[in-house]
């Protein structure tokens, strides 16, 4: 038998390769550790999560996450795959909950507020894009009380009776002009309007021209955000953020932004302490704000009151506008709605004069047309992310500390059991008749839960209210001939949901309904 030729020794492993088995097997210990923690620490009784979609090794759930539209719809798809209301994913390490209920949601985020109130880490929106001053999105530790003890102050009941209805009817009066000499810009007068408002209370600024700057930047806030926070993969692996931009476009992306919420905090603060300077400014939260502070002299606050100030424009314009698109596209959409609010408003006001707050309690019909329209289209369906601050245990569930916690406001609002026929506008389902009561006030929801339940609700509660009836007591609206396909009509995602465009026709309901709209 002939010896073989030996065999030539293995080639030695390069350095290269070998660095890349070590960092291989520490991503995959890192991973493991990751997929394990919710079971190894704070939960001595081993307890089981909440169900959810089967994790796989390392990336957990990144698979199941909601994304490409629709999300909320996605998360009540899973709720109803898995029967239960709380669903658990696990994503490269972060838990996230989403909740479909209101039962859950009262529950967890209204009655155990303490741990459940905090804002998830979020690096795409608070430290790549710069809105870490922003209240809605600030963590305990970054300042959360005394940014919301301000805005609370400043939009209670009492100071919104008082202080803001005046400006509220002044600019609705002008909306009704523009929607007069201008129908099809429908879209542009709604959200010149609400942004007019929220200019007016917070800055002091009379928003005279559709060139508006500030209306003009908050517009291209809008554009910008139509994204879910925390739906970045730089929200579940926070590393990535430590990329260069060349390699995460990402990044560059979110420095465009930064520049945005720069300007958004800072140019109509500026604009006041000039006009304080020049003793020129009209009276409003900043403005007061600052004179306060100037008082006390210690100049450590004004950071604090430009972020108030920021946050109320950011939050309550493009929130307020939606809710008047949805209601515009309701009206084109369902004409015997609308018949029986003009005839309400025939029988209660009259053509003779324009109505003001003190109609509210007599108009049942358009206070449960305002109740529809915050339910049938949210404005922010999956809310704002909230997360817990320690581990907490939920009908035996363990949920971890730190969980990212989804309130899917828009499967709360569409709950069968709750609200018959959820996709249809039925402002009857508000009107208790014999001994079938009413069904909930969607406000329940609609604004959010607990230590974080939304400021500005007073507010929007009135400027909407104040807004729908006015354009429905001078104005009929009507889709275009053929009338529109709700199916045409999508809604984006990002924390507010805003519809597509859409055409429809506004004019007035009866003669002499344009002398009604006074000069303002
Ligand atoms: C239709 C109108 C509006 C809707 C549907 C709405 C909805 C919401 C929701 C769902 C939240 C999150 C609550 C939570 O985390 O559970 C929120 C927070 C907030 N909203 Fe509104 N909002 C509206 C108008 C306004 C207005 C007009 C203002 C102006 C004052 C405002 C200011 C805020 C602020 C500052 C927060 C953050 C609160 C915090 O994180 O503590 N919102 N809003």
């Amino acid at each position: 038998m002939a010896n073989n030729p030996p065999s030539a020794p293995p080639p030695a492993m390069s350095f290269e390769a070998a660095a890349t088995s070590i960092v291989a097997i520490l991503l995959a210990i890192w991973g493991y550790t990751q997929w394990l923690r919710p079971f190894l620490r704070d939960n001595p009784n081993r307890l089981p999560l909440p169900p959810g979609p089967q994790p796989r090794f390392i990336v957990g759930n990144l698979q199941d996450l909601p994304s490409g539209g629709r999300e909320w719809d996605s998360y009540a798809a899973l709720a109803q795959k898995f029967k239960s209301d709380v669903i658990y994913l696990r994503v490269l390490g972060t838990s996230i909950l989403s909740i479909n209920s209101f039962f859950a949601a009262n529950e967890l985020l209204n009655q155990r507020g303490a741990v459940w109130s905090d804002r998830p880490r979020l690096p795409m929106i608070k430290e790549l894009m710069g809105w870490d001053w922003n209240l809605v999105l600030q963590s305990y530790n970054e300042g959360f009380s005394s940014h919301r003890r301000i805005v609370q102050q400043h939009f209670q009941p009492g100071v919104v009776t008082v202080q803001y209805r005046p400006v509220m009817k002044l600019e609705v009066n002008v909306l009704l002009q523009n929607l007069l000499v201008a129908p099809t810009r429908f879209s542009d007068h709604l959200k010149r309007m609400a942004g007019a408002i929220i200019m007016m209370v917070t800055y002091g600024h009379r928003v005279c021209t559709d060139n508006d700057p500030f209306i003009q930047l908050a517009e291209e806030v809008r554009r910008h955000s139509e994204e879910t926070p925390g739906a970045a993969l730089v929200d579940t692996m926070p590393i990535l953020k430590y990329l260069p931009s060349w390699i995460a476009p990402f990044k560059r992306i979110a420095l465009f932004r930064r520049g945005l919420s720069v300007k958004m905090r800072e140019a109509p603060f500026l604009m006041v302490r000039e006009q304080l300077a020049a003793g020129n400014a009209m009276r409003s939260m900043v403005s007061s704000l600052l004179e306060d502070e100037s008082r006390t002299n210690d100049g450590s606050d004004e950071e604090l009151i430009k972020n108030c100030g920021g946050v109320v424009y950011s939050a309550g314009a493009d929130t307020t506008a939606t809710a008047l698109t949805n209601f515009v596209l309701a009206m084109s959409l369902y004409p015997d709605v609308q018949r029986r609010a003009h005839a309400e408003l025939d029988t209660v006001v009259g053509r003779g004069r324009l109505l003001d707050f003190d109609d509210r309690g007599k108009l049942p019909y358009l206070g449960a047309i305002l109740k529809e329209t915050l339910r049938w289209k949210a404005v922010t369906p999956l809310g704002v992310p909230h997360c817990t601050t320690e581990a907490d245990e939920y009908r035996g569930f363990y949920i971890p500390a730190k969980t990212t916690v989804l309130p899917n406001i828009s499967a709360m609002l569409h709950d069968q059991e709750v609200y018959a026929d959820p996709e249809e506008f039925n402002p009857d389902r508000f009107i208790p008749e014999g001994t079938k009561p009413a069904a909930p006030d969607p406000a329940r929801a609609a604004f959010g839960f607990g230590r974080r339940i939304c400021p500005g609700r007073h507010f929007a509660d009135d400027s909407i209210w104040i807004a729908i009836s006015n354009i429905l007591q001078v104005f009929s609206i009507q889709g275009p001939d053929g009338g529109i396909r709700k199916s045409n009509v999508q809604w984006s995602s990002g924390l507010v949901s805003t519809p597509s465009a859409f055409a429809c026709d506004i004019q007035p309901r009866f003669e002499g309904a344009e002398h009604l709209m006074g000069d303002d």
